[in-house]
């Protein structure tokens, strides 16, 4: 049997936010309690909100989960340090070596934290963790644009990216609620501009039959995306395009995609043994929210394995793909050559 943690692998498609375990929002909030600073203070123990084993959120209860509860914890730098840390702990402890982290970038005025600050702290934490002794995780940033936001706030996401991007920002992401399917046009310009400072652009790409319109997708992919996530609601006609385009890497996110119900079919029936063949594009396996659908990313190939009957060498084969399309540079593909098993 393969020891699927210790397999070297790369994510790169996980939200900060969604990733925090519910062990350790428990922990938040027991620090809030017994210091007092649970706001509001009726709000109740993760683990009884989000009780373990729990992972059958679907699109419509999964993003007032944020809003409405996971924020209120993560409410402040000491939360926003303690989870970050956590998380990346998570990873490697998972045998992750490479993930490029996700995350909307967040203003939380009732703690004096500003969007700049939010991004700032998650890149010190990243750099406090690359410190450790022994630390194999090598860790990237994407800012993601929600759906929701203005045309000022994704120039602002934009701005941020570009501020920080000698600093472990690599990308920039269109995520977000996919029933919001107005606003996509506004974005154009931040896109186009993030592609022409050079920016590595991935977007949430017909992740709901309402935002796989040839429309939309048309749409998203006149932005020329290097990465698209989750891929599910494509026509024929777009699925050429895709593939027409050549090297472009897709995020599958298995158990998300199930437990959301967003596929039908179960595991046998996901979109994964359908793309993880074709030659043209590099299907990278990811955990999108491993904290609320639980599945780390050494599941996500045990899954693989069992419903899809991957060998060991396509196992290997398939990690290693992930490396041409990081968003990292070729000394980081280097590194990633050396530690990542051949077979
Ligand atoms: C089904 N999968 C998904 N589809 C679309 N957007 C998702 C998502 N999973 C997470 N997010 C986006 O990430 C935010 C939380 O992390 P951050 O606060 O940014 O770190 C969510 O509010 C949502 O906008």
């Amino acid at each position: 049997m393969m020891d699927f943690i210790s397999l070297p692998k790369i994510e790169l498609h996980a939200h900060l936010s969604g990733s925090i375990s519910r062990q350790t929002l428990h922990e938040v909030w027991s620090h809030k309690t017994l210091t007092n600073t649970l706001t509001p203070p009726s709000l109740s123990d993760p683990l009884v909100e989000m009780p373990e084993g729990k992972h059958d959120y679907d699109l419509k209860t999964f993003f007032p989960l944020f809003s409405s509860y996971i924020y209120s914890l993560v409410s402040d730098l000491w939360a926003l340090r303690y989870t970050t840390l956590a998380v990346l702990d998570d990873f490697q402890a998972d045998g992750v070596v490479y993930l490029e982290l996700r995350t909307t970038p967040r203003a939380i005025p009732s703690a004096g934290i500003t969007k700049q600050l939010y991004v700032q702290t998650i890149l010190d934490c990243i750099d406090e963790f690359e410190a450790r002794d022994g630390c194999k995780l090598r860790t990237k940033l994407i800012l993601s644009v929600d759906r929701r936001n203005t045309l000022e706030q994704a120039e602002e996401v934009l701005d941020l990216c570009l501020a920080f991007r000698d600093k472990g920002v690599v990308g920039i992401d269109l995520c977000g609620d996919p029933a919001c399917v107005d606003n996509l046009e506004t974005f154009t310009p931040v896109f186009q501009r993030a592609k022409q400072e050079g920016l590595k652009i991935t977007l949430h790409f017909a992740e709901a039959e309402v935002s796989g319109t040839e429309e939309e997708l048309e749409l998203l992919l006149g932005w020329r995306p290097d990465r698209l996530g989750h891929v599910i609601h494509l026509s024929e006609g777009v699925k050429k395009k895709v593939v027409e385009r050549r090297g472009m890497g897709l995020e599958l996110c298995l158990s998300c995609n199930v437990h959301a119900g967003m596929v039908c079919g179960g595991f046998e029936g996901h979109h994964f043994g359908e793309w993880w063949k074709v030659e043209e594009v590099v299907v990278v396996l990811s955990t999108d929210d491993v904290g609320v659908f639980g599945s780390p990313l050494s599941n996500e190939y045990v899954l693989v394995a069992k419903h899809f009957g991957l060998s060991h060498q396509e196992i290997c084969d398939l990690a290693r793909r992930g490396i041409d399309v990081i968003f990292g540079d070729e000394e980081e593909k280097e590194r990633l050559r050396r530690i990542m098993w051949n077979e």
